[in-house]
């Protein structure tokens, strides 16, 4: 089943929250929002869901207008930040919640209910807790029967809005490549809401990058990585190091440092270097953009991250380099970074 929203706005008063929002989910596939508090996630999410209406546009869930739909006539899973277990309901219960509250006509019978629940429950791995109540579970366990109770009336399409946000890193990463198997299994269409970009770059098919009520980006974690669109995004997605440089006559200069560009206008321009994107060299010869000194060596697995501060603006910088290369750095090293590739947008 798949999502398709078009041209959707949205004002709160005078705040305009989404601007011209246009987005298509494929079937089957897991989808992030991402992007910084208040750029309109959120919202977004709750107007598919039929929870908040858009001002103007269309929501088309599966080939169906559903614009002026209400939330429980949409067929759709949610899962909020907000909803939390009921708490006088055991997790059997809270499980079975949506079947129960169905219209007479189409609930399922009791037998059908248990054995729904009790396959919901295997599924999440806590079978052995269906009589337990929700205090007595953990942080990630509660999030799983959330989780469970969002999938018990079969949606075909999944609403998450930050599904793990309140649970620490560990269980937080369990739990979201729990999450991507059982979105497979199920085959269901999920939109998932996160402002925690290894989060989305980790489990999702495609990210949509927003940033004040617009879509900045929508692509796989290589393509928002490599070839990043806006500068917010590159900025945004990994590190980056920045540097406002001034085109003349076709090149592209940061104080003595040149590089060609295509571009003829006489304008300033800003270039983004990755830390793995820099050639560093021990000896000065000649032809490099900054004159560094190490700060800190930080090895991590087969690399080493050095940060580095630029001689002549006081600017830290990452830089990441291989051992085998490279050879061995000490603290206070003077070295020379020369960019292998520079991303361009001009300011
Ligand atoms: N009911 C409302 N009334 C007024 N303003 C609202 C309402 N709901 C959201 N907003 C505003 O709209 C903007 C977008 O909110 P939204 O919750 O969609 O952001 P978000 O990207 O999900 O942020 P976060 O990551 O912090 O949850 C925010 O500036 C928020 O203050």
């Amino acid at each position: 089943m798949s999502i398709h929203v078009n041209h959707i706005e949205k004002y709160f008063g005078n705040f305009h929250a989404l601007k011209n929002i246009s987005l298509t989910v494929q079937t089957g596939s897991l989808v992030s929002l991402l992007g910084p508090s208040g750029c309109g996630k959120t919202t977004l999410l709750r107007i598919i869901a039929g929870l908040e209406f858009a001002d103007s546009g269309q929501v088309v869930l599966n080939g169906k207008d559903v614009t002026d739909k209400k939330v429980q006539d949409r067929k759709i899973g949610f899962m909020f930040q907000s909803y939390a277990l009921f708490r006088h309901m055991s997790v059997f219960d809270n499980v079975a919640f949506g079947l129960t509250v169905l219209p007479k006509a189409i609930r399922p019978s009791k037998d059908e209910i248990h054995q729904r629940v009790m396959d919901l429950l295997r599924l999440i791995q806590l079978p052995h807790l269906a009589k337990a109540f929700p205090h007595q579970l953990s942080g990630g366990q509660r999030q799983r029967v959330a989780l469970a109770r969002s999938l018990a009336v079969k949606p075909s399409i999944l609403l998450l809005d930050e599904p793990f946000g309140a649970l620490d890193a560990k269980v937080r990463k369990e739990l979201r490549l729990w999450l991507r198997d059982i979105h497979h299994e199920l085959n269901i269409t999920s939109l998932l809401v996160t402002h925690d970009q290894e989060e989305a770059l980790e489990i999702s098919d495609q990210i949509v990058v927003m940033n004040h009520g617009q879509i900045e980006q929508l692509g796989d974690a290589a393509e928002l990585y490599h070839q990043p669109k806006t500068p917010f995004v590159t900025e945004f997605i990994g590190e980056v190091s920045k540097f406002t440089g001034i085109v003349e006559q076709g090149i592209w200069r940061y104080g003595k440092f040149e590089y060609p560009l295509s571009i003829t206008q006489n304008t300033s321009v800003i270039g983004y270097v990755r830390p793995h994107e820099w050639r560093v060299n021990k000896e000065n010869s000649g032809g490099s953009m900054l004159e560094v000194e190490i700060k800190h060596i930080h090895h991590v697995g087969a690399l080493i991250r050095l940060t580095v501060l630029d001689l002549l603006t006081p600017h830290f910088h990452e830089v990441i380099v291989s051992p085998d290369e490279e050879g061995h750095y000490v603290l206070g090293q003077k070295l020379f970074l020369i960019p292998k590739n520079i991303q361009f947008f001009t300011d």
